[in-house]
């Protein structure tokens, strides 16, 4: 009997891994998958082919690269519905609106004008009774210095040569964002009290969390 059959999940479950660059959703989506046999839905990094431009001049990349992202996270959310659901989800859609366009519009690195274009165009998309929420979002948190020890262990080259400010800035956006998020339930964790890498039975009080989160959803809306 694997995990969720243990836990009573149903197999058409959509979990959304959020939290700020590095904190580990990554990890923890490939884990929950493996402990669910669920599929995973990941960004795709290394074929983003924005990515590298943005890091190096945000004023210029910043709106073509929302609109990749945008493109690329609903064709995933297509593919999710689907089949049915069933999926560990590296990153919510609403991260990119809420998180990265919004910071890069009131920093000036992207223009009012672009800015408008991207939250219509996200709005049109998103913002739908059509457009399937998850059932549950995972949010990990942790203390900003762990989070830039793990960027930096990491070792992408264009996020190593971003000033940490970008970084201190994201968390403290992360924190006021999970704050009024409203969307789904939110199952909130801390780095700290879990490590998947030294212990992968972890996964299972994890899992049991998440059975009881979710449990506790179809109750209310009862
Ligand atoms: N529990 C953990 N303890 C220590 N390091 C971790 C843990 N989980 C992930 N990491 C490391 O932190 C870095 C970022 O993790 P990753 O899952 O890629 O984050 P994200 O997808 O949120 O950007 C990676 O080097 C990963 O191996
Ligand atoms: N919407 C986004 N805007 C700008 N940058 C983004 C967006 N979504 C992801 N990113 C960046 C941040 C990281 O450098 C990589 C991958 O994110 P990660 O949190 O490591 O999975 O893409």
């Amino acid at each position: 009997m694997n995990l969720r059959e243990k836990y009573d999940i149903a197999p058409q479950t959509v979990i959304t891994i959020a939290g700020t660059v590095g904190v580990g959703k990554s990890t923890m989506t490939k884990a929950l998958a493996e402990a669910l046999q669920f599929r995973t839905s990941f960004e795709k990094v290394d074929t983003n082919p924005y990515l590298d431009k943005f890091y190096e001049d945000f004023e210029k990349w910043s709106f073509h690269l929302q609109v990749y992202f945008l493109a690329e996270r609903f064709k995933e959310q297509k593919r999710i519905f689907e089949y049915g659901g069933g999926f560990i989800q590296d990153r919510s859609i609403y991260e990119d609106t809420g998180i990265f366009a919004k910071m890069h519009f009131d920093k000036g690195t992207m223009s009012p004008t672009d800015y408008e274009t991207y939250t219509n165009l996200f709005d049109a998309m998103v913002m739908t009774p059509y457009f399937p929420h998850p059932d549950l979002v995972v949010y990990l948190e942790g203390p900003i210095d762990d989070v830039i020890g793990r960027i930096q262990e990491r070792g992408r080259a264009m996020e190593q040569q971003t000033p940490h400010d970008y970084w201190i800035e994201m968390h403290e956006r992360y924190e006021n964002w999970i704050n009024s998020f409203n969307a789904c339930p939110v199952l909130r964790l801390d780095i700290n009290d879990y490590d998947l890498l030294k212990n992968p039975d972890a996964i299972e009080s994890i899992v049991s969390r998440i059975s009881y989160m979710l449990e506790q959803t179809k109750t209310l809306k009862k």
